[in-house]
């Protein structure tokens, strides 16, 4: 039997996946919180404007987003807030753009972190991406330009590194919407618990090193008592990080 030709709705280009609504705005009442993390310039607006349907700015320059800018869609009846970040090479970086995407990857609680990484570029874009899971149990690769991938005849063998990472890893073409249903049900199994990351963690910490972080990181537990990757700061603590010494002074995590 021949496959019945696509409708015109599928093939259209605000055509994304089954059970998907944009819901642009309308942040009411949101089930879970997404982050879009990643280095600059890797199409987390891209991908944002797909979910939601908004018009972020997007263009071939790193540096366009600078603020956090929400977005909502619904997926089978349930509802995310998306949330645009501006692009950061680190965890540890200290430009105001960069500090706002850190400071909601650590203290945002995201209920799942998408971290878009260029797929032409992978080997430069892990460091964040390493560095986004030492802090966080639910995230997805976004494999972003796979297309600019293929035309430089790179290959990237997803399954490895996703096996290697511990996380799930999805190959996307966001310009051209390629591979965002896949994305969504991704995330939605995430947020509901279908699947469960077992995230790549650095090892052999000496245990002088150990006993130390876990006493500064519960004396930091005690002062705030809600405050998520306490053993994350206890690590920039330990290293004299003037930026997350002055964060905990002030006490103003996500503003
Ligand atoms: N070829 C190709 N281009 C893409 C793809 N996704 C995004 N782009 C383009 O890449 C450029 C950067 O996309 P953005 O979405 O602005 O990237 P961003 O990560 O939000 O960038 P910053 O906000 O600066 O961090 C734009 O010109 C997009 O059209 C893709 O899958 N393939
Ligand atoms: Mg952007």
């Amino acid at each position: 039997m021949e496959a019945a030709p696509k409708s015109a709705c599928e093939t259209c280009p605000q055509y994304n996946a089954e059970g998907l609504k944009k819901l642009g705005v309308n942040l009411n009442e949101a089930d879970f919180v997404v982050a879009l993390a990643g280095n600059p310039n890797t199409g987390k607006s891209t991908v944002f404007n797909a979910l939601t349907g908004l018009k972020q700015h997007t263009g071939n320059w790193p540096g366009k987003t600078v603020t956090r800018a929400e977005g909502a869609f619904q997926y089978n009846d349930q509802k995310y807030k998306l949330v645009d970040l501006p692009g950061t090479y680190s965890l540890l970086s200290t430009s105001e753009d960069e500090e706002v995407a850190r400071n909601f990857i650590l203290f945002g609680r995201p209920s799942v972190t998408i971290i878009v990484a260029d797929a032409s570029r992978l080997e430069r874009n892990l460091n964040l991406v390493l560095q986004v899971l030492e802090i966080t149990d639910k995230a997805v690769l976004c494999l972003n330009l796979m297309d600019e991938a293929e035309r430089n005849d790179i290959e990237v063998d997803t399954r490895t590194l996703a096996r290697d990472l511990g996380i799930p890893v999805v190959a996307t073409s966001a310009r051209y919407l390629r591979g965002i249903p896949e994305l969504i049900q991704t995330v939605s199994d995430l947020a509901n618990g279908r699947i469960v990351c077992k995230p790549h963690r650095i090892k052999n910490i000496p245990p002088n090193i150990e006993k130390a972080v876990t006493k500064l990181s519960n004396e930091i537990q005690a002062v705030y008592p809600d405050i998520p990757n306490s053993r994350w700061l206890a690590f920039r603590l330990l290293e004299g990080d003037n930026h997350v010494i002055e964060l905990l002074r002030k006490g103003e995590f996500v503003k």
